[in-house]
């Protein structure tokens, strides 16, 4: 595999930090599951929670209100009375004042007509046609959030804004116990905002919690401008937090839906308290503890990885200790401790038998030098035997075994070579062609082996009598040829009969006497080879035989 490390020490680092992501990255999805689920639990928790706080708020706020208009109704008989502008005007003044939120309060007669309302508002005026009204003969009456209608140009004269109330309305009764008309307060809207503001903590914004109050039919009724469009998603009922994703901004929120308890005895209002969070803010947590066990497994994986690295080298060091040394012995050194100065077993192990090896190694190593050596050695010799021998069988190739004089062929060569330099340097040479007189008397009468020891002593004879740079050999038979370089023919004359007067005063071993008679001619450069001078040497010869033997005859005596 390509994309693997090749060192040891990188691929146990890298087995180590994979190791480490291995066991780190269950460990992260583990934690972050059970707190993840842990911590949607709290967050549906505390929705709930917040929201059945507001419900139960805004439920006793409104049972408050309810009890409060009904004390007055029933500790102000004057509200009921034929002088109740007059006698009640104070009462009602007296209590918007203690509480503002009341935007109107009025008493009316048994027909709807407005006896008493603080500041004077609607008085004399038939209200006979508000639902209030009708609910509020009967008894404790709540009504749900409106638009004002006759107030609105007297409380907010040419605001663009509309107003919107929500009534309280109560029976009041004459000392009879006869119903003799309604007492009712008109609480400006803003009263939600109070209510709910006092109870939402501050960090809930932060949070991105949003509270609402809805009424039966789904509409927000708070806060004014909560959202595009005026309606909760439909189905937002439960009590138990849900995950929701058809809020008309888009997006996730745990949204949960609490009832608001009904106030007293009063008719039922049917409101909900909706409170949502989006799930990104409300899992905020999660996604920073996420990030958190994450980069810490990340990092303690690089700090394995690293330390794993750093801590090979205690293993990997005496291997690269080891593979120098293995390398010196490899290059012929002999002198190398293998210690790596390792503690651990394997490595004192591998130290050992690499000694052994290397031991081993060095022994044949030597050995086999020692072999070459000898080797080299006994190849010298034989290459000087067969030099020897060689000398030897050149000698015998050219050497007459009996004389051991050169032979025929050693004759031809020198001959040769003699008439090759005369053509080079134009320095003429002698032929001398000596036969031994009368030898077949000799075989014949003393033996053929006194014959050889005759043709020996003549051998001798001749050799003791020339020069080194002269040429003495046996040309066949009982003839001899010598040759003379550089010698002038009279001087060529004057060798020829020293030789042969040294044979005839030789005492040869097995015969009474021996003669020679010699032939002598001048080698010419005008000679086509050097034949020419030996043919004329014979004819010499030939006439030596003829005059008498035992003499020297050549082409140039007088
Ligand atoms: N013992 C011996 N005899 C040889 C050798 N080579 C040649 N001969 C003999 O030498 C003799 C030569 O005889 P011839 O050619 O008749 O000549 P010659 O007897 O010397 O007579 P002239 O030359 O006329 O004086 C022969 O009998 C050969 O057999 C040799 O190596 N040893």
């Amino acid at each position: 595999m390509k994309w693997l490390p090749e060192t040891f020490r990188s691929r146990l680092a890298l087995a180590i930090g994979v190791l480490a992501l291995g066991v780190g990255l269950p460990f992260y999805l583990y934690v972050t599951h059970v707190y993840g689920q842990q911590l949607v639990r709290e967050r549906e928790q505390a929705l709930h929670e917040l929201a059945e706080a507001v419900a139960s708020v805004v439920s006793l706020n409104l049972e408050e209100r309810l009890r409060e208009i009904g004390q007055v109704a029933r500790l102000s008989p004057e509200l009921a009375g034929a002088r109740a502008e007059e006698a009640g005007a104070a009462t009602l003044d007296a209590l918007q004042a203690a509480y503002p939120v009341y935007a109107w309060i009025g008493a009316t007669d048994a027909q709807g007509v407005v006896k008493v309302a603080t500041g004077g508002l609607l008085v004399g005026r038939s209200v006979a046609q508000r639902p209030w009204f009708a609910a509020g003969l009967n008894g404790p009456y709540l009504g749900d959030r409106h638009r004002a209608d006759l107030l609105q140009s007297l409380l907010a004269p040419g605001a663009s804004e509309p107003l919107y109330f929500i009534d309280v309305a109560v029976p009041l009764r004459a000392p009879d116990g006869s119903v003799s008309g309604v007492l009712s307060a008109h609480l400006h809207w803003r009263w939600a905002a109070n209510v709910v503001g006092a109870i939402v903590p501050r960090k809930s914004a932060r949070q991105q919690i949003d509270v609402f109050l809805v009424d039966q039919a789904g509409h927000i009724s708070y806060p004014d401008r909560a959202l595009g469009a005026d309606r909760v998603p439909d189905g937002l009922v439960s009590e138990v937090p849900q995950v929701l994703d058809s809020w008309p901004e888009g997006g996730e929120y745990l949204s949960v839906a609490v009832p608001v308890p009904e106030a007293g005895p009063a008719s039922p209002l049917g409101w909900r308290v909706v409170v949502r969070q989006p799930l990104t803010a409300a899992l905020g947590d999660l996604v920073d503890l996420q990030r958190a066990v994450l980069g810490v497994t990340l990092l303690a994986s690089l700090v394995f990885l690293l330390l794993t690295w750093w801590g090979a080298r205690i293993i990997s060091r005496p291997l690269e200790v080891l593979t120098g040394l293995a390398l010196r012995v490899e290059r012929g050194e002999e002198d190398v401790v293998l210690d790596a100065g390792a503690r651990s077993a394997e490595v004192r192990a591998l130290s050992t038998a690499l000694k052994g090896m290397a031991a081993t190694l060095i022994a044949r190593r030597q050995a086999l030098e020692r072999s070459n050596h000898e080797l080299e050695d006994k190849v010298a010799e034989r290459t000087a035997e067969l030099a020897r021998s060689n000398a030897e069988l050149e000698r015998l190739a050219r050497h007459d075994p009996l004389t051991g004089l050169p032979n025929r062929r050693a004759c031809d060569e020198r001959l040769a070579l003699e008439f090759e330099r005369m053509r080079r340097t134009g320095v003429a040479y002698v032929v001398l062609v000596l036969d031994v007189d009368h030898f077949k008397l000799v075989n014949d009468s003393h033996g053929h082996a006194a014959g050889d020891a005759v043709l020996r002593h003549v051998a001798d004879v001749l050799r003791r009598q020339l020069r080194s740079t002269d040429f003495v050999g046996r040309s066949g038979g009982e003839e001899f040829l010598v040759l003379l370089p550089q010698t002038p023919p009279d001087e060529a004359l004057r060798v020829a009969q020293k030789l042969r007067h040294a044979v005839d005063i030789s005492c040869p071993p097995a015969a009474d006497h021996v003669t020679l008679s010699i032939g002598l001619s001048e080698a010419q450069p005008e000679h086509n080879s050097s034949d020419g001078a030996v043919r004329a040497a014979d004819h010499q010869l030939y006439r030596a035989k003829q005059n008498g033997r035992n003499r020297v005859e050549s082409s140039f005596m007088r």
